[in-house]
């Protein structure tokens, strides 16, 4: 089963490839879908982030606030590595959780990890290939701005907290330029998608020598 991590900045596009190739046929699994769900009400998660950030990152109903979280965190680097440490052990176990998951439903099924941080955490994981969805961080920035709402100031923070680019494109197997129309997108993710096979088996070819 080949395991691919899918990463990128914030509004680089990664959630339009992981559609897509979720219709050639791979699994995706989400990273930002299992944070929210290790992070549900009652979930030890959710009481270590409000013993550590207080009871005003709390709805009234007891879920977690998150535009509350992101105002307190981002903008405040220890802030962002208390909250990492707290939240990432536990999409690590169950991102391997569902990697199983998908073996065992199909040996053979590509898996494909979109994963946000994957520099930041977990860039050492015996990934078979490294997918980036690039578009610079000023192109990320406007986009945060003007798609979804955010403050200059509040989608700089954002972009502050994760690695350069360039920290990024030094892992990558392949690069996705997704400053294009979105139909540019899709037919590089087409073109990956053809020439999987050679990839994985230039890229384990190379682990080998390492
Ligand atoms: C702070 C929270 C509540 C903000 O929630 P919000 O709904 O505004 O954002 P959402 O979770 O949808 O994330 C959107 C994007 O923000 C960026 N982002 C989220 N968390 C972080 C972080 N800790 N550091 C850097 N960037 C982050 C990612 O690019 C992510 O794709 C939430 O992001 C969170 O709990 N983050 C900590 C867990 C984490 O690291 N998630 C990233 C993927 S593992
Ligand atoms: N060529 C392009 N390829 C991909 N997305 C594009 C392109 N041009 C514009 N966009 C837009 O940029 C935005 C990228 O957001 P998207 O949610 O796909 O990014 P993401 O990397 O998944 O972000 P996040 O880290 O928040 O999960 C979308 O609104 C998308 O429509």
């Amino acid at each position: 089963m080949p395991l691919i991590a899918l990463t990128g900045g914030i509004a680089s596009g990664k959630s339009t490839i992981a559609r897509r190739l979720a219709e050639l046929g791979a699994v995706v699994v989400d990273a930002d879908q299992i944070v929210r769900d290790v992070q549900q009400p009652g979930s030890p998660v959710l009481a270590a982030i409000a013993e550590e950030f207080g009871e005003g990152v709390l709805q009234p109903d007891g879920a977690l606030d998150r535009a509350a979280l992101a105002g307190r965190v981002f903008g405040d680097g220890a802030a962002v590595t208390r909250l990492n440490a707290i939240v990432h052990p536990a999409v690590r176990a169950e991102s391997a959780h569902r990697f199983a998951e998908a073996r065992e439903a199909d040996p053979s099924a590509v898996v494909v990890y979109d994963v946000p941080l994957l520099v930041e955490a977990r860039v050492d994981d015996p990934w078979e290939l490294i997918v980036v969805a690039h578009a610079p961080a000023g192109i990320r920035q406007d986009r945060l701005v003007e798609l979804r709402g955010m403050s200059e100031a509040d989608a700089a923070a954002r972009i502050a907290s994760q690695v350069p680019d360039e920290t990024r494109l030094a892992i990558a197997d392949a690069v996705i330029d997704t400053t294009g129309s979105l139909e540019d997108t899709v037919r590089q993710v087409d073109e990956l998608w053809a020439t999987l096979p050679e990839r994985l088996a230039a890229r384990a070819a190379a682990r080998s020598q390492d």
